[in-house]
């Protein structure tokens, strides 16, 4: 993606407490500045099997852009579409090798499984189908996989038991040698899968009828990016330009919103920071296994139900005290550390949300050029750039 980045140095893995591993800043870092490019190790589609009936839109198998005109099948399930030869000859030889493409295909022609399973549990078979492949197509790739947060018993038992009597019934054995398919791999791959994948989002339409929702449009494993942990008050944020037509389209990149200094925990939020208290605890909680103890949360705790805690796109948390900004940092300090108010955070909402209707993405300043910062924010879900008012 950004070309002539160099972000190795900027941010080391620690271990941090009552949260594992963690990315830390090795030095002072500014808003804008970019911490990490990522590619995936692995990736696949977020629709249902029977996709092509329910998308409005209808993207590549191997690169997930959008396919605007002419596409190419592959030559033996006809159903991967890709957006060019090049993509349908990389997909051959990595992601739809003819194990996938036998094991797909015996999943969608399988009326009992389409109809007797839900979305979500069609999807965890392609998950399992792809991360099968990645065992015998990059053995490397396959261990990194493994080596990331999640355990078997973190699943439901009930939930893997009936993902492995679909994969072990309907698909060929993967050709590796000696290989079963057991419960124990099974369950500690869709933990993997739960607690790191991230979406690559369909294009983001504000005017739809149906507010401006989007759907995922495919799932990755990020081995770097997967080592972010989570806070409701984010000091990073990621961005994707899976559309785009340079290479690495499906990389992800991540930015700080703001100044921190050396020997902070760089955090990104997990989803759209709107999210009221305990919409954000339930699903932390059952999303990702953990209690929230951030800053945010702390003061949160504290308000009664009726303050700030509505419907999550009622934007009541966003407009409470709004008119009396939280003074801007300065030189490295963060934001969000004062809590001598009811609402310390009111002004990471004014000045790095996006304020477009029904949108909820983040702003983060684009990469200060000659070390002098940006005065322009970026949207990471519509786009939408604006001027930092505040900068
Ligand atoms: C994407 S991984 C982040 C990296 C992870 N800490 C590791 O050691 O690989 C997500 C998992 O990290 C942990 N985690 C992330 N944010 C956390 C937080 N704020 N507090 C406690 N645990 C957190 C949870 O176990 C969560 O399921």
């Amino acid at each position: 993606m950004s070309v002539g980045v160099n972000t190795e140095t900027l941010v080391r893995v620690e271990e941090i407490q009552g949260r594992g591993r963690g990315l830390v800043s090795t030095q002072p870092l500014r808003g804008g500045q970019i911490v990490l490019i990522d590619s995936p190790i692995l990736l696949y589609s977020a629709l249902p099997l029977t996709k092509q009936q329910h998308s409005t839109f209808l993207y590549c198998d191997k690169c997930f852009k959008t396919i605007q005109s002419a596409s190419v099948s592959c030559p033996t399930c006809s159903h991967q579409r890709f957006c060019s030869p090049t993509c349908l000859s990389a997909a051959l030889a990595s992601s739809h090798t003819p194990w996938v493409c036998q094991s797909l295909s015996r999943l969608r022609d399988c009326q009992d499984f389409l109809q007797h399973h839900s979305v979500e549990r069609q999807i965890q078979a392609q998950f399992l189908v792809a991360a099968y492949n990645l065992a015998f197509v990059s053995p490397s790739d396959f261990q990194i996989l493994l080596s990331l947060q999640g355990r078997a018993e973190d699943e439901d038992p009930a939930i893997v038991q009936s993902l492995h009597s679909v994969i072990s019934s309907l698909c060929p054995p993967p050709p590796i040698e000696g290989f079963s398919f057991s419960l124990e791999l099974i369950a500690a791959l869709v933990a993997k899968d739960r607690f790191n994948a991230f979406g690559l989002m369909e294009p983001l339409n504000l005017n739809e009828e149906n507010g401006g929702q989007r759907s995922v449009r495919a799932y990755g494993i990020y081995p770097k990016a997967s080592l972010f942990n989570h806070d409701c008050l984010p000091n990073a944020c990621r961005f994707d330009y899976v559309d785009t037509n340079n290479s690495g389209n499906t990389d992800i990149v991540v930015r700080m919103i703001h100044d921190v200094p050396q020997g902070r925990e760089i955090c990104l939020s997990y989803f759209p920071v709107n999210s009221n208290y305990s919409t954000r605890r339930k699903r932390l909680l059952e999303d990702y296994g953990f209690t929230c103890d951030c800053d945010r949360c702390k003061v949160e705790a504290t308000w009664s139900d009726d303050e700030g805690d509505g419907d999550d796109n009622d934007n009541e948390v966003m407009e409470e005290d709004v008119d009396e900004p939280m003074e801007a940092e300065s030189d490295g300090e963060e934001i969000g550390n004062d809590n001598s108010t009811d609402f310390p955070h009111a002004y990471f909402f004014l000045r790095y949300m996006c304020n477009r209707n029904n949108c909820w993405g983040t702003l983060a300043p684009f990469p200060p050029s000659d070390a002098k910062p940006s005065n322009l924010l970026e949207c990471n879900a519509c786009g939408d750039i604006k001027n930092d008012e505040v900068c």
